[in-house]
């Protein structure tokens, strides 16, 4: 679903991304990991181009999603058909339905049912529905933590993508809310390509199906998650695995 080939990515002198090549498999779920600073959270959000909010960002290599190449087209474009979950959950200051409305009604004028419709499907599709459904006019900030970050996944289902990109989605929510926000990353990417950056290694192997493990700005090893960890290949991955670094 997403090809990167012998990607580098400097933030004016300091090259944070070098020669990175992999591959994201479509409909699965994929974990970045490794230690603080290594460019986990840089190359996904490379994905969705939110990196040309940073000046003084230079790419060199290619990414394509879906077969296009991504730097070429329109970049609003492009973050429709690839959303984006944060670490902090960021409910807009508006009603829950509102939230989840505001992506399709940039796009196109909805009506009344058409918009109930879509509201339930992605409040459903993130496991929220049942918890709001009688407060559907209430602020999304009134919601708790994790509820909140469930909000903000039903949110960026709205607008139907084909890639979803997680940002250590569950590090500012409680294990009950870390477990319900799992299963839901599980669910999800039987139907679209989820990319999850997570210091949680128990969390890797939890959700994901591919794990590409990350060390100063370099891809060094990547594979099935349960071979990743089992059996990892790179010297370097086995030491940051048994925690001799991190
Ligand atoms: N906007 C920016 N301007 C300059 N340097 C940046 C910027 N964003 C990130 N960097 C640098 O790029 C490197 C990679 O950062 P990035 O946030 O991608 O790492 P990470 O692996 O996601 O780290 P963490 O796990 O701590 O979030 C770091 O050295 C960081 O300081």
């Amino acid at each position: 679903m997403i090809s990167i080939r012998d990607f580098n990515l400097w933030y004016g002198e300091f090259q944070a991304l070098k020669g990175v090549t992999l591959d994201i498999p479509k409909n699965r779920a994929t974990a970045f990991i490794g230690p603080s600073g290594c460019g986990k959270s840089t190359l996904l959000r490379t994905f969705n181009r939110m990196c040309d909010f940073v000046p003084a960002v230079r790419t060199e290599g290619a990414i394509e999603v879906a077969g296009r190449d991504i730097f070429s087209g329109d970049a609003n474009e492009l973050r429709v058909r690839v959303g984006m979950v944060f670490q902090h959950p960021n409910p807009f200051p508006m009603s829950i339905r509102d939230n989840i409305l505001y992506g399709p009604r940039r796009m196109r004028r909805l009506g009344r049912a058409e918009a109930d419709e879509l509201a339930e499907r992605c409040l459903r599709d993130a496991g929220l529905w049942d918890e709001v459904r009688d407060k559907l006019g209430q602020s999304g900030l009134g919601l708790s933590g994790g509820q909140q970050q469930r909000l903000c996944i039903a949110r960026a289902l709205a607008t139907q993508p084909e890639v979803l990109l997680m940002d250590e989605p569950t590090s500012a929510l409680d294990p009950i809310s870390t477990a319900l926000v799992e299963e839901l990353m599980v669910q999800l990417a039987r139907e679209r390509t989820v990319v999850v950056v997570t210091h949680n290694m128990q969390q890797a192997t939890r959700v994901a199906d591919k794990t590409a493990f990350f060390y100063l700005g370099e891809l060094v090893e990547s594979g099935p998650t349960k071979q990743l960890f089992g059996n990892p290949v790179q010297q370097k991955t086995k030491d940051y695995l048994t925690g001799r670094f991190s």
